[in-house]
């Protein structure tokens, strides 16, 4: 064969495999609202940037004839790509072939692009479509996914990992993004389930449809498996670009600064205004993280899930900080089981990749009940306090209103190891309320009085005026300063840039055991 020819048979297998399944079986992915694979890596990744790999690799399979069905690329596509200039790898299931399904040669072609994303110190995003485990190859892709979650496992905390779940996702192959750093889920054509509503019904009596088993809306609200709950893939792909900005290639960087487009002196009067002067009085913490950090870079992740307290990305003149803040307008701000476990995992994400993590504080405390106690409270809300205790990045804390009891302590306080700690004039720093303080320490007083009310009402502006403020913790140093609303962002602004070259080295040990 003279090279013109084989430079033509080349084409023509290059061609067959970007085929995938066929005309027929993509034009059934789009009818289902669905991208192919293909499309997916073209539209993540930045312009004529993906180099693929094993493109030509076809399964050796054998069984119920599947010899006769050799599609190149296996049904999987891999390689490395860039974005925003960055260098990241990505696999994305083919649906078109096999309908997605895992045998042992697309496991290992995954298993190669997580160990090149390893050796060289990038993220892995991970476009998920797929019905599981290929039947045909039996056990053999249960063996391919168990590499994988090996991998994945080997991967956390060293290089970010972000799935995107666009089509089923089902029985064991759902633990793969679980371990992963994020899960983006499209609404509507995406489901993760263990077990589907067949086998519910047959094995519970239960009848539940897809959507309100393992839909989008119900992991980012009820279960918290997704972070994101996006309106197409499009939205999704767009915003795992924009959760990538925020974060470094690997664990030894430091997330990208970009350059500042806000002026780091600002100062926002509305600050001012923004605490209620009445004490039970609700407001909207997103709108103080909104006023501190540089316009318009608040990324809130986990929205729809414990909206109690509040996580997310954001910028501080240009550099990276993860946020952390309870949100007054539901349940008071009050942590409970969701809102601990939503937190730890995300102060730990944030150690994991060096984003120093700002939080803001209003909380009366844990939720009582005995929900929450039955339900394990002391064993969730140890793992907020644990992932604190033990993050070696740059803390800022800002105390806005209460900060009462063991909350107190849990959220980022001095004593957990915080650099910076800020309370506004408005905080009460206290071992709990006036009015719960007020009934335990006067239970006798106030059982003997003409008028309780009347009594109980002095007894709790005595304690308020004596011990719901800032200024015993100030004089005992658990806060660095009290200060004016308005100078919050100017402040922390000259902090993160102080603090930029912390280095905390804990003791040497396997690893801890967070109370999981
Ligand atoms: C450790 C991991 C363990 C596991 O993964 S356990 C989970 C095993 N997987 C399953 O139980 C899912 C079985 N499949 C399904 O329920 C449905 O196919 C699914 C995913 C809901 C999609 O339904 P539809 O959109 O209607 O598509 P479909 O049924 O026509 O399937 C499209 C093509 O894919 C094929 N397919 C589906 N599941 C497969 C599998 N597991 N192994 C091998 N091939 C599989 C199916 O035969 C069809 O092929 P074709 O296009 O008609 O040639």
């Amino acid at each position: 064969m003279t090279m013109e020819e084989r430079i033509e048979e080349l084409r023509e297998r290059v061609e067959r495999a970007e085929l995938g399944g066929g005309e027929a079986r993509i034009e059934s992915q789009h009818d289902k609202g669905k991208m192919t694979a293909r499309e997916r890596v073209d539209y993540f990744l930045d312009d004529d940037t993906f180099n693929e790999f094993d493109k030509l690799r076809t399964h050796r399979s054998h069984n119920f004839g599947m010899e006769e069905e050799q599609i190149p690329g296996d049904g999987v596509v891999t390689g490395y790509g860039e974005v925003n200039g960055r260098t990241v790898f990505v696999f994305a299931h083919d649906f078109t072939v096999f309908g997605g399904s895992l045998g042992e040669v697309f496991a290992e072609k995954v298993c190669k692009v997580m160990d090149r994303a390893m050796e060289v110190g990038a993220p892995v995003v991970g476009l998920n479509d797929s019905a599981g485990a290929r039947i045909q190859e039996g056990v053999s892709s249960l063996a391919g996914y168990a590499d994988i979650f090996t991998r994945n496992e080997k991967a956390s905390g060293v290089i970010p990992q972000i799935s995107a779940i666009m089509g089923p996702c089902a029985g064991g192959a759902v633990y793969s993004p679980a371990i992963t750093d994020f899960i983006f889920m499209v609404k509507d054509t995406s489901h993760m389930f263990i077990t589907g509503p067949d086998v519910i019904e047959t094995v519970t009596g239960e009848q539940v449809g897809f959507e309100e088993l393992g839909g989008a809306t119900t992991h980012a609200s009820e279960s918290g498996v997704a972070h994101f709950a996006c309106e197409n893939e499009e939205a999704a792909l767009d915003q795992i670009r924009r959760l990538l900005s925020y974060l470094p290639q690997n664990n030894v960087e430091d997330p990208p600064r970009v350059e500042p487009w806000d002026d780091p002196e600002r100062r926002d009067e509305e600050l001012t205004s923004i605490v209620p002067d009445q004490p039970r009085k609700p407001y909207d913490m997103t709108s103080v993280i909104d006023s501190v950090v540089d316009e318009g870079s608040f990324f809130e992740v986990q929205e729809q899930y414990a909206p109690n307290i509040v996580v997310g990305f954001a910028r501080l003149d240009g550099r990276s900080v993860g946020i952390v803040a309870n949100q007054p307008r539901v349940n008071a701000g009050t942590l409970d089981i969701e809102a601990s476990e939503k937190a730890s995992r995300f102060v730990r994400h944030c150690d994991s990749f060096n984003v120093p993590i700002l939080t803001f504080v209003d909380v009366p405390g844990f939720m009582p009940g005995t929900d929450q106690e039955h339900g394990g409270i002391i064993r969730h809300g140890a793992k907020l306090l644990y992932a604190y205790s033990e993050a070696s990045v740059p803390l800022l804390t800002v105390i806005t209103r209460k900060a009462y009891g063991g909350a107190y302590d849990v959220m980022a306080s001095k004593h957990l190891g915080a650099d910076v700690n800020y309370a506004w004039p408005s905080a009460e720093i206290a071992v709990m309320g006036p009015k719960g303080a007020v009934n335990v320490l006067y239970r006798k007083e106030l059982a003997n009085a003409d008028d309780p009310d009347e009594l109980r009402e002095e007894l709790i502006d005595e304690y308020r005026e004596e011990f719901a403020n800032p200024y015993t913790a100030a004089d005992r140093g658990y806060l660095d300063a009290v200060i004016e609303p308005q100078d919050t962002r100017p402040r922390l602004v000259s902090d993160l840039e102080m603090l930029a070259s912390k280095r905390e080295e804990g003791p040497s040990k396997k690893h801890g055991n967070i109370p999981l």
